[in-house]
């Protein structure tokens, strides 16, 4: 099987004049469609910037990312951007909603961005999905933070991405919410096929994973396939 998302020989150092920050090591990661990956490790190990090159919001300092077989880390930032927006959903644990859309149009927000038609019935369809029908017209400031966080998974998988990157989606979320959610990124596995990559600090989330990378120092220390209960 084709790795969706392809890492060698990834390193990022960050330049503090004349101090070297290695957020990332020479690392090495395929990942496969039809999976959820948790990403963790402790604070500074370098998940949020694994997550940013994985997804073409940062490059690193040598090495290569592909994603769906084309390199991302050697294209333009128009090429990016357009890739970005057909085929990447992001989840942030702030939601980043925009304020004073709707939830609907919230959700269509990333069709618009893409010139794709926004179809109305399809952003109900999706807000149904994640259990907000009768709640499209809600602004963001009107819903719980669980609420919100659905929006933006609605938000993220309204393209039918290839991968949904999320970072600490359940970081701001009680358990039960942060269960619920986690649940909608594991459906988008099972109907799409799609590639989910998770930071997180929660056990609850790893242990809900089809694999945990845990990191450590901006390397891979563990690589374990997990069992999702
Ligand atoms: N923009 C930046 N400029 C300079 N150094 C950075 C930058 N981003 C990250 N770093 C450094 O790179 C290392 C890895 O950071 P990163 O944010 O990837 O870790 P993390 O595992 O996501 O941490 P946390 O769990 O606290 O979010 C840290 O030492 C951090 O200080």
């Amino acid at each position: 099987m084709d790795a969706v998302l392809e890492l060698t020989h990834v390193t990022r150092t960050y330049r503090h004049g004349p101090h070297a920050v290695h957020a990332l090591r020479d690392l090495d990661a395929r990942l496969y469609a039809h999976s959820l990956t948790a990403v963790t490790g402790p604070s500074g190990s370098g998940k949020s910037t694994l997550l940013q090159c994985a997804a073409g919001l940062d490059r690193p300092t040598s090495g290569t990312v592909r994603l769906a077989g084309r390199e991302i880390s050697a294209m333009g930032e128009r090429e990016l951007t357009r890739l970005r927006r057909a085929r990447i959903g992001f989840v942030f644990q702030s939601f980043n909603l925009l304020p004073t859309l709707t939830a609907q149009e919230n959700v269509l927000l990333p069709l618009r961005l893409d010139g794709r038609r926004r179809d109305p019935v399809r952003a109900r369809r999706m807000l149904a999905r994640v259990g907000l029908d009768g709640r499209a017209d809600a602004r963001p400031g009107e819903l719980s933070g669980g609420q919100q966080q659905r929006v933006a998974i609605a938000r993220a998988l309204i393209t039918e991405p290839d991968v949904v990157f999320a970072d600490e989606p359940t970081g701001a979320l009680d358990q039960d919410t942060a269960a619920g959610v986690l649940e909608l990124l594991r459906e988008a596995v099972g109907e799409h096929g799609a590639t989910v990559v998770v930071v997180t600090h929660d056990p609850a989330v790893a242990a809900r994973a089809d694999r945990v990378l845990r990191l450590a120092d901006g390397r891979i220390a563990h690589d374990t396939v997990g069992v999702p209960a």
